[in-house]
């Protein structure tokens, strides 16, 4: 695991560490959210203490506002347009965050399968970056190929997107490789571990804080040993998000291995 300083107490960072959140797509719906919020409350903390966010449909931003007051839930949406003249049907950055988002995904394995290419997805992280929002920037391999060449692919995304953000912008970057999007398992932690080193080495030589994370088939009982085998900051959560116990399982480990990565950079 590369040594370096937790964010935590830095000055002007604004983001949370550990830091954790879901990509609803459409299965959370307006309805839903205040069951969300009467689970949060069975786990008094267990959301804020995990910085976590939740990336919402365009229909449901401005009313998760108020639904989910008081829950620790940070909320974001799930793309936006790559600049401010967004065309019919498109969000600009700035709308988003006029209605109170905090992050905007860019890069989904999805919407690059749907042909978006690294200059789209740079653009839009950079129009998030000017317009206030965080980036929460996708990148992955859209099939499974060897970890050294995984991270060859993955360090080239992050780095046209490095090329064209403001270097002192807030980023956070969530390895997602696509071929682990609803698998049964994970992507290995040694596959992780090797591809997180690549860009952790690169986020973390911007001025501007940054969180690394792995999402795909994140499930209770993965999480410590993908969090032990690179310098990831936390997880994404896709179908494990969607019950309270599931949820609050991988939270748990979530903090579990933080404390343990403090634990060990504090030692002597
Ligand atoms: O966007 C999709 C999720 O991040 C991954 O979903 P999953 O954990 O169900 O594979």
């Amino acid at each position: 695991m590369s040594a370096r300083v937790p964010f935590p107490g830095r000055p002007r960072d604004p983001l949370p560490a550990p830091i954790t959140g879901t990509n609803t797509k459409s299965l959370v719906g307006l309805a839903d959210l205040a069951g969300w919020k009467a689970a949060s409350a069975l786990d008094p903390g267990l959301l804020s203490d995990a910085g976590f966010f939740m990336l919402l449909p365009a229909p449901l931003l401005a009313p998760a506002h108020d639904a989910l007051a008081g829950t620790g839930v940070t909320v974001g949406a799930q793309d936006c347009w790559w600049d401010e003249t967004a065309p019919t049907g498109e969000i600009a950055p700035s709308l988003l965050g006029e209605i109170g988002c905090a992050y905007a995904m860019v890069g989904h394995p999805e919407r690059r399968g749907l042909g978006e290419d690294d200059g789209a997805v740079s653009a839009k992280a950079r129009a998030c970056a000017l317009s206030g929002l965080v980036p929460v920037l996708c990148v992955g391999e859209d099939r499974y190929m060897p970890a050294p060449r995984a991270a060859v692919h993955t360090r080239a995304q992050l780095d046209a997107v490095l090329d064209v953000c403001p270097d002192d912008a807030p980023l956070v970057v969530m390895y997602e490789p696509a071929w682990t999007v609803g698998a049964p398992e994970p992507a290995s932690p040694d596959h992780v571990g090797a591809v997180a080193e690549g860009l952790a080495d690169a986020l973390h030589a911007r001025s501007g804080p940054g969180r690394l994370m792995y999402a795909g088939a994140v499930a209770p009982g993965t999480v410590g040993d993908l969090m032990a085998a690179g310098p990831l900051d936390g997880v994404g959560l896709g179908r494990s998000a969607h019950t309270r116990d599931e949820r609050s399982k991988v939270l748990r480990e979530v903090l579990e291995a933080w404390h343990g990565k403090e634990a060990a950079w504090d030692a002597p």
